[in-house]
């Protein structure tokens, strides 16, 4: 097919200047498009292709930048990106120094609100909405929401309100029926007799005061195009419900919706992955919980598993495959999956909270609230700990320390490979009286046997992995690795001892003592932020100890950090093994020359 039209257009003027009929062929070149360059470069496949024609229509019947254009998640949003004016930069998607794989501010006036953390779209464009109203202007307001993203707490409180305004604002429901995994909870099965049309029963958003309109086919570009504009002259909230497929235009992407979420590579031709390789690699962190939580489950029946949405991310999928009743999958609700815990927890259950490190920011009263403050066994995995690379600024799991270590009664520990998160993960279910927060990375580590007999951990104690003459590094979780690494480039090896801490709190007092009154100076390392992370709890310790060392505090500096591999981002804020090297040397120099 030749790229008749999508070579013209730039920004949506250009895509105005299209006849309607011209539109559907505009479709399959923009599917084409976005198919060929995300086979290489990797990203959000899935959702971008099932709106291409919701994107197109929107652009179209809309007035954007000036009517205002929310996209939920914004996992979906490459379509929209192409089309204004970023169709020449589309192939620095989430690579260093490109453009955001999700709609951001800064990037564009026409990505109205920065996104990439589930449900804000409903509650932006109301306010949104409500400024304009105050403002006396007359411009549109529309969200685009998934089915599992509207099943969240969130997006329930913005409809909520809204229905009690008279706001110019659209949502739109993009119902593919599916989320990362597929769509779970009451909603879904309403959603599902709607469709069908089979069973008799309220509507549930014109009982919330919409306008309502569906479900109809989001693929038939027509159809959207005159029920966008009729709903243009329709005041108040109104919603729009539209049904579409996941990975529309790509027959194994529709076929296999939850690998093609965000598949990696593949070939844009046939749309197949590339083989697995035979050789033995060292598993995932998710797959260690994931068949850890399994193998203790299936011994200790008071064990239970819960993940808001992510059963595959988390790999908490192989517990609700072997024991479905033990294992909930409560949907994009990471709020409720925290006090569930918490509920269970009461009744002697020992609930595993598997959330990524970036989604439990939303759930911080949860844990403070109704976990901490009633000194609660949950256990928290918190995977995707760290940066976490491509995803970049709005997920990247680096603020959980800060937020964590000062909640009184939690634990937080960090395992520094796969061996130690299991056997923390067997510890915590022996039987604990306190909650736990436990932060692993996305990715893999370098053990291939990790699946050793289980070991307790002692609470609260660190680890000397060699002792040294000068300086100390103490890091925490996966790092070590790199600490290693740039240990072993060094000449001085002698002059460096290096510790795994493994708690963030409680302190390993009594080794921290020992590393104090040996050294004369101290590094600090970590994924997380110094603010409040790590760092600032050893400074706060050496300072009521009165130690007067030097301590360097290697981290993630207080700013955003943007996408990237973690390899760069790591380079970029000195953690890697030479970035680590470097800081010890100057810090011998240093040391030398006082
Ligand atoms: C608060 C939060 N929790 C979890 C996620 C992870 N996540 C990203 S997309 C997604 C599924 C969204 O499904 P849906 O809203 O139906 O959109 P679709 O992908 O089907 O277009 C999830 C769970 C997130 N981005 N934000
Ligand atoms: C858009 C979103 O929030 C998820 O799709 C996220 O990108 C998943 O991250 P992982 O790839 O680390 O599972
Ligand atoms: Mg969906």
């Amino acid at each position: 097919m030749k790229n008749e039209f999508l070579k013209h257009i730039n920004l949506p003027a250009d895509l105005r200047q299209l006849k309607p009929e011209e539109l559907p062929q505009l479709a399959q070149e923009l599917r084409s498009f976005i198919i060929n360059i995300v086979a290489t470069k990797e990203g959000h496949l899935g959702a971008s292709l099932g709106v291409v024609e919701l994107t197109i229509a929107l652009h179209y019947v809309f007035n954007t930048p000036e009517d205002q254009l929310i996209w939920d998640v914004g996992h979906q949003a490459y379509g929209h990106k192409i089309l204004t004016g970023r169709k020449d930069i589309f192939d620095s998607n989430r690579q260093l120094k490109g453009i955001s794989g999700f709609p951001k501010r800064s990037e564009s006036h026409y990505d109205a609100f920065g996104v990439g953390h589930s449900s804000t779209s409903i509650s932006a464009a109301l306010g949104m909405a409500i400024a304009s109203q105050l403002k006396g202007e007359n411009k549109h307001h529309i969200a685009v929401i998934g089915d599992a993203s509207i099943a969240s707490g969130m997006a329930f409180e913005g409809l909520n309100h809204a229905g009690v305004t008279n706001a110019n604002l659209l949502v739109i429901l993009n119902d593919n029926a599916i989320g990362i995994d597929p769509s779970v909870g009451a909603l879904k099965q309403y959603l599902t007799n709607v469709k069908k049309g089979t069973e008799k029963q309220d509507n549930i958003f014109e009982a919330l005061n919409f306008n309502y309109s569906g479900p109809i086919d989001g693929h038939d570009l027509p159809l959207l195009l005159s029920e966008l504009k009729r709903l243009k002259t329709v005041k108040g909230p109104k919603f729009l419900h539209i049904i579409t497929t996941k990975g529309k235009g790509l027959k194994q992407a529709e076929l296999d919706q939850v690998k093609y979420h965000a598949p990696g590579k593949f070939d844009a031709k046939t749309g197949e992955l590339p083989l697995k390789s035979k050789e033995k690699i060292p598993p995932k962190f998710q797959d260690v919980f994931g068949e850890t939580i399994v193998e203790l489950a299936l011994k200790n029946d008071t064990i239970i598993g819960i993940t808001p949405a992510m059963p595959t991310g988390s790999s908490l999928k192989y517990m609700m495959e072997t024991i479905p009743n033990r294992a909930f999958d409560v949907g994009i609700a990471e709020q409720h999956a925290v006090t569930l815990a918490a509920g269970m927890a009461t009744q002697g259950l020992i609930p595993f909270c598997n959330i990524y490190s970036t989604f439990l920011q939303r759930a911080y009263d949860q844990v403070i609230h109704d976990v901490a403050l009633q000194n609660l066994p949950v256990i928290f995995c918190l995977d995707r700990a760290g940066l976490v690379g491509e995803d970049g600024a709005t997920h990247h799991g680096v603020f959980d320390i800060a937020y964590l270590n000062c909640v009184p009664n939690l634990v937080i520990f960090v395992p520094s490979n796969a061996i130690a998160l299991r056997n923390i993960m067997y510890t915590a279910q022996l039987g604990i009286d306190f909650p736990l927060a436990i932060r692993y990375p996305r990715g893999r580590g370098q053990l291939l046997d990790w699946k050793m007999p289980f070991e307790t951990i002692d609470i609260g104690k660190g680890l000397c992995i060699k002792q040294g003459t000068d300086i100390a590094i103490l890091s925490i979780g996966t790092l070590l690795k790199n600490v290693a690494d740039a240990i072993d480039l060094l000449d001085q090896k002698e002059a460096v001892g290096y510790y795994d801490m493994q708690f963030v709190k409680p302190l390993d007092e009594v080794l921290l003592h020992d590393i104090f009154s040996t050294y004369k100076a101290i590094i600090t390392i970590e994924d997380g932020t110094v603010v409040g992370g790590f760092a600032s709890v050893i400074l706060a310790f050496a300072n009521a100890n009165n130690y007067k060392q030097s301590i360097t505090t290697l981290g993630i500096e207080d700013k955003f950090i943007e996408h990237g591999t973690v390899n760069q981002l790591q380079h970029l804020q000195h953690l890697d093994s030479f970035s680590i090297k470097k800081s010890i040397e100057d810090l011998l120099f240093v040391l030398k020359d006082g």
